[in-house]
């Protein structure tokens, strides 16, 4: 393939590299490593354009060489920040400007003009220090539900890398005398490389970015906007999950349920929005104390419920007794006042006579009723109570 052939195809594949980008980050404002991934394909659409420019015309080369390699170079290091960005939240815009100015010094070391070779040697480590840094920033970062998400990428930038270092070793191990025809074929195969890379890379970023936004919104779909606590659709599928593990393994699982009591007089005195922020203030104080691996939902109104698996009477009395005590001993401040809430909680822990889950928490609803009906701002277990399972009641 002629050179002129390649160098507008590269060019084609960064131009919709940087249009796919652009749309991408359209839709999706909040995911500013799009600006990123944005910006890498139009890096490596100026160093196409520059490339055109040394074909057609004559224009100072030095000058020209350092622009198209300093461009080609921060298309790699702006993957890299995108990256950054996506998995750290953080930019490392500092090391593109650096990789930019460091390239275009490069070339004014004597000889660096003249010789492709010492070109490939110069910039062919930088090239690679920069994917193998993009590879290593998505390999420590793999939390549980995303990191597959990123296999593709990963096995992107690794082909890539090794293909540069083969090249790389041919170039520097190999004949001193490169023929036209191994220069053609070395010019040729590492172009169809950065297309096919470009193509791969554009492929895999609108990928994550897709597959981000669907976990959103499952996360969304399961969660209380106005608490972040679970609610209860997923109440359903996690308490089915758990409760069935606790018969296969023989434990119980508890249920400990929390009301805010005489809620509806914050609501009267300061207000819905206030009553709100009441709502999330206690959800707060509540979620200060419990375990990060027990699950926390809100059943409705100032209502909520915690699922503690493997559990028994004592452990599920602690946690309740820790979460009525952190919410009485904080003030929450509403408008210029600061109040007191107290909250009454119930706690079951699941039988061999349950049928379900449902059967668990309808028991301590029932100890959360009695804990109302004795005052308020107590505990009450459904243990010490003659309640019976709801599906043996006729
Ligand atoms: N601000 C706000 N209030 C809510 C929300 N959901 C339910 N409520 C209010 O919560 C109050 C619950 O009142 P009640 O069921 O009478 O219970 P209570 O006043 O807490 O009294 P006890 O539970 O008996 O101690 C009602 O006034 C509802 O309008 C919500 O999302 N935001």
């Amino acid at each position: 393939m002629d050179t002129t052939t390649l160098i507008v195809c590269t060019l084609l594949v960064s131009l919709v590299m940087t249009l796919t980008m652009a749309a991408m980050y359209f839709v999706n404002r909040e995911e500013r490593y799009l600006l990123d991934w944005m910006a890498s394909g139009t890096f490596f659409l100026l160093s196409n354009i520059v490339a055109i420019f040394i074909t057609f015309y004559q224009v100072p080369i030095q000058l020209s060489l350092a622009l198209g390699n300093a461009f080609y170079i921060a298309g790699h290091a702006t993957i890299f920040s995108g990256v950054y960005r996506c998995v750290y939240k953080r930019s490392v815009w500092r090391l593109v400007f650096g990789a930019i100015i460091a390239v275009i010094l490069l070339h004014f070391i004597p000889g660096m003009t003249e010789s492709v070779t010492t070109r490939i040697i110069t910039f062919y480590p930088i090239i690679i220090a920069l994917n193998v840094s993009t590879l290593i920033a998505l390999f420590k970062h793999r939390p549980a539900d995303i990191g597959r998400v990123y296999w593709g990428l990963m096995a992107v930038l690794f082909l890539f890398i090794m293909q540069l270092a083969v090249r790389g070793g041919i170039t520097l191990f190999g004949s001193e005398n490169l023929t036209l025809i191994g220069d053609q074929f070395m010019q040729t195969s590492g172009t169809l490389a950065v297309i096919t890379f470009l193509f791969l890379l554009t492929i895999c970023f609108t990928f994550i970015i897709t597959w981000k936004k669907e976990l959103k919104l499952r996360r969304a779909s399961v969660t209380d906007y106005l608490t972040g606590w679970l609610n209860r659709k997923a109440l359903d599928s996690i308490a089915t999950r758990e409760y069935e593990r606790s018969a296969r393994e023989k434990t119980h699982l508890g249920f400990v349920i929390i009301d805010i009591d005489h809620f509806k007089r914050i609501n009267d005195k300061f207000g819905h929005c206030a009553g709100d922020a009441a709502l999330k203030k206690v959800t707060q104080l509540a979620k200060e104390v419990i375990r990060g691996y027990d699950n926390n939902f809100r059943l409705g109104g100032e209502e909520f419920a915690v699922l503690i698996s493997d559990t028994d009477e004592q452990e599920i009395t602690e946690i309740a007794e820790r979460i009525r005590l952190r919410i009485l001993q904080s003030k929450i401040n509403i408008d210029t006042s600061q109040i007191t809430l107290t909250v009454s909680v119930g706690i079951a822990l699941s039988t061999p006579l349950d049928s379900s889950w449902h059967d668990t928490l309808e028991r301590a609803d029932q100890a959360l009723y009695e804990a109302k009906r004795q005052g308020r701002n107590r505990i009450s277990s459904a243990a010490h109570m003659s309640i019976e399972p709801q599906s043996q009641l006729t």
